[in-house]
């Protein structure tokens, strides 16, 4: 039996690894399952946490899959695929990793025989979501635009930001069915199996999952304005947002042009206290833009698991252990906030 592959995007820190637990508890329960990892630090938190769940893990680190990897990542995946025979794969793409990258890899011809994709789950934040659209609107777009499947999250925290971000990822992806209630109140069944369901929000043309591939793979012809163009040949004239500009890296731009990334590993013992500190002068130390902090470093009283948004700082215990903070933003100063997370 071929293996089904899930893809869980999004943009930094919309809820993808929140989510894959949540299906590893309550859908794949019984599954054999492989999960790829590409996290945008050298050392994936995600991958530590989730291999708490007990499952198997793949990391694949320092860039994007799409990009500097991507034969690697065909090649890592037909291993996989080949070693472990599992029942499903979920493939968790870093957040400023594009999803139309990731569908190629899994349609390279020596994957299809052995793997088809089931999901293209899209996570988008409500409160965020149109910050990061007119900001870092071509990973984001690319994100929406390539999910069959829109989870929207932080629907509870933000109910006054539910319609404007459905109306917004609608705009982008009219054929998509985009989920927006609470995950709370939502099965896995719901999320994975959305033929069979209704959204909370508004109606949709849902098509099957076949269908949609199908859609994906068709010949697309000179006036074709399906928007889901992969494969085709892309003319001067062509409009699409879809085009493989083979004489570069594969795309316009890939995560590393755009995004700053800095791992630091520290040895400091912090405590709560000490840690919202640091957090606080961290974005004056940086000179530039934060978008995303998590790690796990060692507190007084155990570990503690940092996760930090715009606007939005987590600071909890950790079961799992580590030694680790990745930062990721833009025209970042990576000297002062190496010191400052090692307390100089
Ligand atoms: N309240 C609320 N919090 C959420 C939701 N989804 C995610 N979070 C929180 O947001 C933070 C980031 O969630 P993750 O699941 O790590 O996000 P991610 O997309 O895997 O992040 P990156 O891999 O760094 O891009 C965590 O602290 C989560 O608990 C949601 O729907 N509601």
């Amino acid at each position: 039996m071929n293996t089904e592959i899930y893809i869980i995007s999004g943009f930094l820190g919309a809820g993808k690894t929140t989510l894959i637990q949540k299906l590893l508890k309550e859908a794949f329960i019984k599954d054999k399952v492989v999960l790829i990892e590409n996290d945008f630090g050298e050392i994936s938190v995600d991958a530590a946490i989730l291999k708490s769940s007990g499952i198997q893990v793949k990391e694949i680190n320092s860039g994007c899959i799409c990009c500097s990897l991507s034969g690697d990542f065909v090649k890592a995946l037909k291993e996989l695929l080949k070693r472990f025979q599992p029942d499903k794969i979920i493939i968790e793409p870093s957040g400023v990793g594009k999803l139309s990258d990731i569908m190629k890899a899994c349609l390279d011809p020596s994957i299809e025989p052995l793997a088809k994709v089931k999901l293209r789950l899209t996570v988008a934040d409500v409160k965020r979501c149109k910050m990061y659209l007119d900001n870092f609107g071509e990973f984001f777009e690319d994100q929406i635009q390539n999910a069959d499947t829109i989870l929207l999250s932080r629907t509870e925290n933000f109910p006054d930001k539910v319609k404007d971000a459905y109306e917004l990822v609608k705009s982008l992806n009219d054929h998509a069915l985009i989920l927006s209630k609470p995950w709370d109140q939502i099965t896995s069944d719901e999320i994975l199996y959305p033929d069979m369901m209704h959204s909370t929000y508004g109606k949709h043309k849902v098509l099957s999952h076949e269908h949609r591939y199908h859609h994906e793979l068709h010949e697309h012809k000179e006036d074709c304005h399906c928007g889901h163009h992969g494969s085709h040949d892309h003319e001067e004239g062509c409009h699409c947002s879809h085009h493989d500009h083979e004489n570069k890296c594969g795309h316009n731009h890939s995560a590393k042009d755009i995004f700053d990334t800095i791992t630091i590993q520290t040895t400091r013992t912090f405590n709560m206290e000490d840690l919202k500190t640091v957090i606080l002068n961290m974005e004056q130390k940086a000179h530039g833009t934060i978008l995303r902090v998590k790690g796990i470093v060692q507190g007084t009283n155990g570990y503690i698991n940092l996760q930090y948004l715009p606007g939005d700082i987590q600071i909890t215990r950790s079961a799992v252990h580590g030694d680790m903070i990745c930062i990721i933003g833009r025209n970042l100063n990576q000297q002062e906030l190496i010191g400052l997370f090692n307390g100089k």
